[in-house]
């Protein structure tokens, strides 16, 4: 008996899922009879309407007994042919069609032509994912708004965020025979903020189980990526409004020792510093240069850096005004290329013995953004070349931090070298791309979301990816399984205990890149 998934879902009102169930190799309706209802949050079946819907079609796709066992290995393309779920795609749009496109979407995917123009391909969010805090990278996206300025340059908003794992860039393209037409870019992450989502909000699902890791001794570091004028700044600092993620966090982390630890307070210590053209300099001791080195164990230290003792979140907020003053008019004096330089924040917990009880580190990376797109001078292609390395090189490491490679680049550059006790042990690394929904940002956005899907694919190189694209051997409820154990073991032991490949089916072939 022949019956599509998506038609089955369709008749149950549950189609919108369906992307979700062949991310994790449930291509046909024949596999629905292998789900149980412990399955159904990984599918994003929540609410109770839909799990009963759920429920009632998994009986009735068992009651007719369709041939599980005997269906074909479990493509995605195989099950429901004409629906592809294409990562990028285009479509002819006349000027003013262009609205319906965006909002068709779904509807629109039997119609949809899978192309990709040579570009990697994202893949949706392994079902392994619990929370993002609880895996030890996690990749994450945030759209800001479109600001009064873009709106008066009569902008068009780019970016949509079907659900809190997608982002779709959709850039404007002319074919050579002049036809306009829409090339859509879809991306996954572990979590996609829309420009509606708060500081707070953000603060939550991403440093705030990091936080967590730290207020129990662990290492953790929080990444800002993003061109200028993205958003980092208003992630990271926020305004005393709206305060951002190094505010939210001591706040937290003052909670917590208060009632906590009264018999042996910690102290808590903050230092502010900045890399600029592969240089150190002090954000908090006038921009005094300063220079890293590693001791007889390996370890690095920031040989004279200032750390300064806060006891509030507001004495915290001075601080680190007075260190953001410096990084501006040290610079350039002027806000955009302070985007040039990397700006780490480092948050110590010390006991009164001043040894080390947590450390977190915050870091507002350089802008993303080519060099070349501002100025031609030399300093600014030094400046990005700089850049550049150190952001393939953070790339890496956080690879190894992932994977347990034995050798590490940490040396390719200071931001990783200054950093390296962050890529080893039991770290906890979040990395939120911030990005610009204007057209005119279209190139530097796909960048960095091509960036952060790098990241990510390095993180889940051993995930479930395969299952979608049916190079796997995995029935879809093995597939089920396996990511449970690899949540599970994900909670239970240091990714470098897991041996992801011997878990998870390979990645698919044409996740090539660019
Ligand atoms: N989520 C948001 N909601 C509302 N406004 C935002 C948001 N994100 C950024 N903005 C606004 O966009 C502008 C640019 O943001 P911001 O200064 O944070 O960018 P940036 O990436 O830090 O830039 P640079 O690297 O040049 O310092 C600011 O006016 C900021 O207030």
């Amino acid at each position: 008996m022949s019956l599509s998934l998506y038609e089955c879902l369709r008749a149950v009102g549950l189609q919108r899922h369906y992307a979700r169930f062949t991310s994790v190799g449930i291509c046909r309706a024949a596999h629905l009879s292998a789900l149980t209802m412990e399955d159904y949050p990984i599918l994003g079946i929540c609410c109770m309407e839909d799990r009963t819907q759920l429920f009632n079609l998994v009986q009735m796709v068992k009651t007719l007994d369709l041939e599980y066992e005997n269906s074909e290995e479990y493509g995605a393309d195989s099950g429901d042919e004409g629906y592809t779920a294409a990562d990028s795609s285009f479509s002819y749009v006349g000027g003013e069609d262009q609205e319906d496109v965006y909002n068709d979407e779904n509807e629109r995917g039997a119609a949809e032509t899978g192309y990709n123009y040579g570009l990697p391909l994202s893949s949706p969010p392994a079902p392994n994912k619990t929370r993002p805090g609880a895996q030890q990278i996690s990749v994450c996206v945030r759209k800001r708004p479109l600001t009064r300025t873009e709106c008066r340059r009569g902008e068009t908003d780019v970016l949509t965020t079907p659900s809190e794992e997608c982002v779709i860039i959709h850039e404007s393209k002319e074919a050579v025979d002049l036809t306009q037409y829409i090339l859509k870019h879809r991306f996954y992450f572990d979590q996609v903020f829309g420009e509606e989502s708060s500081n707070e909000e953000v603060y939550q699902r991403t440093a705030y189980p990091l936080v967590q890791h730290m207020l129990n001794g662990g290492k953790a570091t929080c990444f800002a990526y993003g061109q200028t004028g993205a958003g980092k700044t208003h992630t990271m600092l926020g305004s005393p409004v709206r305060p951002g993620l190094y505010a939210l966090a001591v706040r937290d982390i003052f909670a917590h020792l208060s009632t906590t630890h009264m018999n042996s307070p910690l102290l808590v210590y903050v230092s502010f510093f900045e890399i600029y053209c592969g240089q150190l300099y002090d954000l908090l001791d006038h921009r005094k240069r300063l220079f890293a080195r590693e001791d007889g164990l390996k370890v690095v230290h920031i040989v004279g850096l200032r750390d300064v003792r806060v006891d509030s979140v507001s004495s915290l907020m001075e601080v680190i005004s007075q260190g953001t003053e410096v990084r501006t008019q040290g610079v350039s004096g002027v806000n955009p290329l302070s985007s040039r330089s990397h700006a780490l924040l480092q948050i110590q917990l010390r006991d009164a013995n001043q040894q080390i009880a947590g450390r977190m580190w915050f870091v507002d990376l350089a802008g993303s953004e080519r060099a070349s797109d501002t100025k031609e001078d030399r300093q600014s292609r030094m400046e990005g070349a700089e850049i550049n390395q150190s952001l393939l090189a953070l790339k890496e490491c956080i690879r190894s931090l992932d994977q347990e490679q034995s050798h590490t680049p940490f040396r390719q550059s200071k931001l990783t070298q200054v950093l390296k006790d962050s890529f080893v042990g039991d770290s906890m690394t979040c990395m939120i791309a911030n990005i610009s929904p204007g057209h005119l940002a279209t190139e530097n956005t796909l960048n960095t979301l091509r960036y952060a899907d790098r990241v990510k694919e390095l993180k889940g190189q051993g995930g479930l990816r395969g299952g979608r694209r049916g190079k796997t051997n995995h029935s879809p409820k093995q597939t089920l399984t396996v990511a449970a154990s690899l949540t599970a073991l994900w909670m239970s032991h240091p990714v470098s205990e897991l041996q992801q490949n011997d878990l998870s089916p390979q990645p698919v072939d044409n996740q090539t890149a660019s």
